[in-house]
């Protein structure tokens, strides 16, 4: 009779790790990796040593760095700053988990995404692509704010989190619109009265055209007390309104104070969005992706023709698009899809509730249509992309937060048939290294 192994019959014999050597060595840093670490090659080694990855430095700078796993380093001291280096402009730079590209200009920033795009592009297989055509959105415009809150025997932090986890209280900010900033020890003092605020909450703070409005996440329950204490709060600081839901739940949000409609206007038409709705992360980006898809829009032949756009949100692109042809919106989100057709009533744009994952808009709908719009969320378009790749659209206009999956759908647009023909870099995610990118495809034309 065999004897089963002690440690079970599905465990793995415990492979040697050799222990991690922490030795402070010398670094040169040659690039920026995708996540925007510095790419750091061991100077004081004869042997061939994997490149490491160091947070917070720059190409051309020589750092003493310690490794804290198999392939990240952090620094623990300047040696060489590469001349591109500037002086971060906040004080939280290196320990809040918003920004990681603060030593670095803005204008170097945006160089290197748009050439981390045309080499996404050319890996992808793109050999003819057109100029890179780039936005960058100025600071302090970010108006979507999404914090999280700890109570602590020192009083409420609330900021974002940091590599890691920990939240980092969020004392100054220079991404932040003013107006979120201001709010934030008002906010703090708010959450420390709550009883619906145990340890932990999350908030989400839209800044609107009607002020901001919030949506509330917390492990407690809200008491009579916090609905009088909240509808003051929201009265004292000019909030429209604040919906909350428990921790971590995928339920609906229940309004607990309304002041005033929430809304935003996209062109000329206001929209009520729900709470904790989607939005472009500042007002200035969500301009730069509308102009960039309108320019892209083909010539449209006549009043019949229709565009489609898959996955329309509350209407930042529908509308503008609206103006140049039928839109048929497709969206996911059932509160989005009510905000949207509130406000779509009356116009030439037809909206439909439906899950592109599991329902993707068909391929013999999308061949009809003068182009189709896709502004799909960072996992992207998934199932509805082979449905695109089966009905070739004659004109493609992708709006992507994912470049790597950008480029994955680029290499399978190209075997399809179409090539790029315009590329817009936003970089509405200043200082971090997201990038937005807005691209037209089109089919080649067949030769008869
Ligand atoms: C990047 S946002 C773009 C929204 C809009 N175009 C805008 O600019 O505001 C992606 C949108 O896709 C929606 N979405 C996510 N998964 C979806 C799915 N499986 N089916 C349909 N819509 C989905 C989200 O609700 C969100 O509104």
């Amino acid at each position: 009779m065999s004897r089963r192994p002690e440690r079970g019959r599905h465990s793995r014999p415990r492979r040697e790790t050799a222990p991690l050597d922490q030795t402070p060595r010398r670094y040169r840093i040659d690039a920026l990796g995708s996540s925007g670490d510095g790419i750091g090659c061991l100077l004081d080694s004869e042997a061939d040593a994997s490149p490491v990855f160091i947070p917070f430095t720059a190409p051309g700078d020589e750092v003493l760095a310690r490794m804290v796993s198999t392939d990240r380093a952090i620094v623990e001291e300047l040696l060489v700053p590469a001349p591109e280096r500037v002086t971060p402009p906040c004080d939280l730079f290196g320990v809040c988990g918003g920004c990681a590209l603060q030593h670095l200009s803005p204008a170097w920033i945006l160089e290197w995404k748009k050439s981390e795009i045309a080499t996404g592009f050319l890996k992808a297989g793109v050999t003819d692509l057109p100029e890179i055509r780039a936005f960058q959105t100025p600071p302090a415009t970010r108006r979507r704010a999404d914090l999280a809150a700890r109570r602590t025997h020192n009083g409420v932090t609330l900021g974002l989190h940091q590599r890691g986890g920990a939240v980092i209280d969020l004392t100054e900010c220079a991404l932040l619109h003013p107006a979120i900033v201001s709010l934030l020890p008002a906010l703090r003092g708010m959450l420390e009265r709550l009883d619906l605020f145990r340890r932990e909450a999350d908030l989400l703070v839209n800044l609107l055209d009607s002020g901001p409005d919030l949506l509330l996440a917390s492990d407690g329950v809200p008491s009579t007390a916090d609905r009088t204490k909240l509808a003051d709060f929201c009265r004292s600081h000019g909030i429209s309104g604040l919906a909350w839901k428990p921790k971590e739940s995928l339920d609906k949000s229940e309004t607990l104070v309304r002041l005033a409609p929430a809304t935003v206007a996209f062109g000329d038409v206001r929209v009520e969005p729900p709470p904790g709705a989607f939005l472009q992360a500042s007002r200035e980006g969500e301009g730069a992706i509308r102009d960039a898809v309108i320019e892209a829009l083909p010539p449209s032949p006549g009043r019949k023709s229709k565009i489609i756009e898959l996955y329309a949100g509350c209407g930042t692109l529908t509308f503008p698009l609206s103006a140049h042809a039928r839109v048929e919106a497709f969206e996911g989100h059932p509160d989005a899809v009510q905000a949207l057709s509130r406000a779509a009533v009356g116009q030439r744009i037809d909206v439909s509730l439906r899950d592109l994952n599991r329902q993707p808009v068909e391929a013999k709908t999308l061949s009809t249509a003068l182009a189709v719009v896709l502004d799909p969320p960072h996992a992207g378009a998934g199932l509805q992309m082979t449905q695109i790749l089966d009905g070739k659209p004659a004109a493609l206009i992708y709006v992507s937060c994912n470049p790597r999956i950008l480029f994955r759908d680029t290499a399978l647009l190209l075997k399809a048939g179409y090539r790029v023909d315009s590329v817009m870099v936003i970089d509405q995610f200043l200082w971090s290294a997201e990038t937005e990118v807005v691209c037209r495809f089109s089919r080649k034309r067949q030769r008869t």
